[in-house]
Formats: structure tokens, C-alpha cells, sequence
């Protein structure tokens, strides 16, 4: 007989892993993640990983709903106060009562906020820094080695492009102080100056034994914000800026 956590669980943020604490498994119900898309949720805990599309359980009565959490021998469940469930949201935690044993968390909150995945999408486009104490972790990002402009190589500093593979919201534009597959990095996000093009691209600080692999899996965990994304006119000019970014970073940043 199991105890389990229901819900969307984009995030596996601070509220969530407190809930998670109580449970044997968490049943995610998949309505567009984009913190932790697809299976990365599952990763977060070792707890047991149920997994449905909200299109596929949308249209089941709160009863419906009951049967198949019985068939998965859950015998308790543990919740948010605000949790509902159903078609049209109809479902409660008065009706879940009747089938289960019933354990409410009252809402979990940072700075007198709610901790929610919908506040922390917010904050990952605005303040990366608020978006990771909320998370309770870095925020991090997942995609593969493209191949670039090969300017930064010749021109600028050496690169890394990634492409996302998954639709992960992308903190604002601007460099950040990154870990690139755990390595020491600072990870630029924008319009680049030299081809009007967005781009994610990383430079690993002292790389020299970094080998470039088109189509290797990256993984970015954003740990500051270092500075806008700005506009300029010459490679030079940028090239100063990059090296001033990189000496700002190694003189301030202890690892
Ligand atoms: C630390 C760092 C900071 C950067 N800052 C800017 C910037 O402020 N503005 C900009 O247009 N491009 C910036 N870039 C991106 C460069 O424009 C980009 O690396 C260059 O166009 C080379 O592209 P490539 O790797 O596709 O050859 C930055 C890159 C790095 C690594
Ligand atoms: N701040 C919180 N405090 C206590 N429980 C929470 C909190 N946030 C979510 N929960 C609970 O976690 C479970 C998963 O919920 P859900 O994935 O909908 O979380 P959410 O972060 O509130 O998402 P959204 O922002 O999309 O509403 C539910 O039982 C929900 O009630």
C-alpha cells in the first residue's frame, strides 16, 4: 500500500520536494512543463515515477479518477491545501477523503510568496538568482553541442552552441555564471551583435582540454547574472568586453 503526491510537479521545487519527503510515489500529471520538461522530474527524487498526459485524464470524473489511483494500491495521498483534480477542476480533497487517507500540507512560502512552478517561470525570465532559492537548487537547462558561427574560435573566445532539446524557459538575455557539464563557465543568451541571431552559447573558463563534439548532450546550471546582453559594433570591441567578463569571473568567483 502506497502514500502518493499528485500534480504537475514542473520544478521539483521547494514546496514540491517537502511534499515529496511524505510519499512512496509521485504521479505527475503532464500539462506543458517547461523547469523540468518531460522524464527530467523523475530524476529529482528515488522515489517511484508515475507519469500521465492531462490530455488523456482530462475528461475523467472525480470516481473514474479514484479507480485508477486504487488500482495503483495508493492507499494515502499527500497534498497541497489548493489541490483539485477532475474534469473542470471538479474533484477535491473533501471527495479524496471518503477513498483515502488524506495528508494537507499548508502552502509553503519564501519571503511571504507562495512557492509555486508558475511563479518560478516568472522569476527564470526575470532574476535567476530569486528562481534558484525558490527551486531550492540551480536552475538548469539541457540540450546538444550545434555547430556555430566558428567566429569565436578564430575571433573571440572558443564556444560551445546549444541547442535545447527540450521547450525549457530561457532566463532572460544577457551572460551568466554558469556550470557547463559541471565545468566553470560563462554562458551568454541573445541576440548576438554579429549575426542578429538568438543564440545559447558557453565558454569554459581555462578549457583548453574541452574537445568540441557536435551533437554532445550539455547540460547549463545558471548560478548568477553577470550582465545585459549589448550591442556592438566591432569584434573588438567585443572581444575586450568577453575578456573583461572572464577576468571579473575568475577574480570573484571562488569554486
Ligand atoms: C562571455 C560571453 C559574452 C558575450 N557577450 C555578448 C554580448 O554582450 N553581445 C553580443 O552580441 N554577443 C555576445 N557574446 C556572443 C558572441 O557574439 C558570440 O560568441 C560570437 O558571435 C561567436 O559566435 P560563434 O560561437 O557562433 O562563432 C558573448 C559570448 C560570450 C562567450
Ligand atoms: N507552495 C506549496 N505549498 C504546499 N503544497 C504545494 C505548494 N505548491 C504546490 N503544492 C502541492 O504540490 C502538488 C503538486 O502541485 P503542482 O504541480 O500543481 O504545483 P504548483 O507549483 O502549485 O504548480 P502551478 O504553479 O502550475 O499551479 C499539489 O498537491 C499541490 O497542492
Amino acid at each position: 500500500m502506497k502514500t502518493a503526491a499528485i500534480g504537475g510537479f514542473d520544478g521539483m521545487h521547494t514546496a514540491h520536494q517537502e511534499l515529496l519527503k511524505r510519499a512512496d510515489i509521485f504521479i505527475i500529471i503532464e500539462k506543458g512543463s517547461s523547469i523540468t520538461p518531460g522524464f527530467d522530474r523523475c530524476y529529482y527524487t528515488n522515489l517511484g515515477c508515475e507519469y500521465f498526459l492531462l490530455e488523456n485524464i482530462k475528461n475523467l470524473t472525480p470516481v473514474e479518477f479514484i479507480e485508477i489511483l486504487k488500482k495503483m494500491n495508493v492507499k494515502k495521498l499527500v497534498l497541497g491545501e489548493d489541490f483539485r483534480f477532475g474534469k473542470n477542476r471538479s474533484g477535491d480533497i473533501n471527495i479524496l477523503k471518503n477513498f483515502f487517507e488524506v495528508e494537507i500540507i499548508k502552502e509553503i512560502k519564501i519571503d511571504g510568496i507562495g512557492v509555486h512552478s508558475h511563479i518560478i517561470r516568472k522569476f527564470i525570465k526575470e532574476d535567476i538568482k530569486k528562481a534558484n532559492r525558490f527551486l531550492g537548487r540551480n536552475y538548469k537547462i539541457k540540450g546538444t553541442q550545434i555547430k556555430g558561427q566558428g567566429l569565436g574560435n578564430k575571433k573571440l573566445v572558443p564556444t560551445i552552441n546549444i541547442e535545447l532539446f527540450k521547450p525549457y524557459i530561457i532566463p532572460k538575455e544577457g551572460v551568466y555564471i554558469t556550470k557547463t557539464n559541471n565545468l566553470l563557465s560563462l554562458t551568454f543568451i541573445g541576440i548576438r551583435s554579429t549575426d542578429n541571431n538568438f543564440s545559447i552559447e558557453t565558454h569554459i573558463i581555462d578549457n583548453e582540454k574541452w574537445i568540441m563534439n557536435n551533437g554532445k548532450l550539455m547540460e547549463i546550471e545558471f548560478i548568477d547574472f553577470l550582465r545585459e546582453n549589448k550591442k556592438f559594433n566591432t569584434l573588438i570591441e567585443l572581444k575586450h568586453q568577453i575578456k573583461k567578463d572572464i577576468e571579473y569571473l575568475k577574480s570573484s568567483y571562488k569554486h
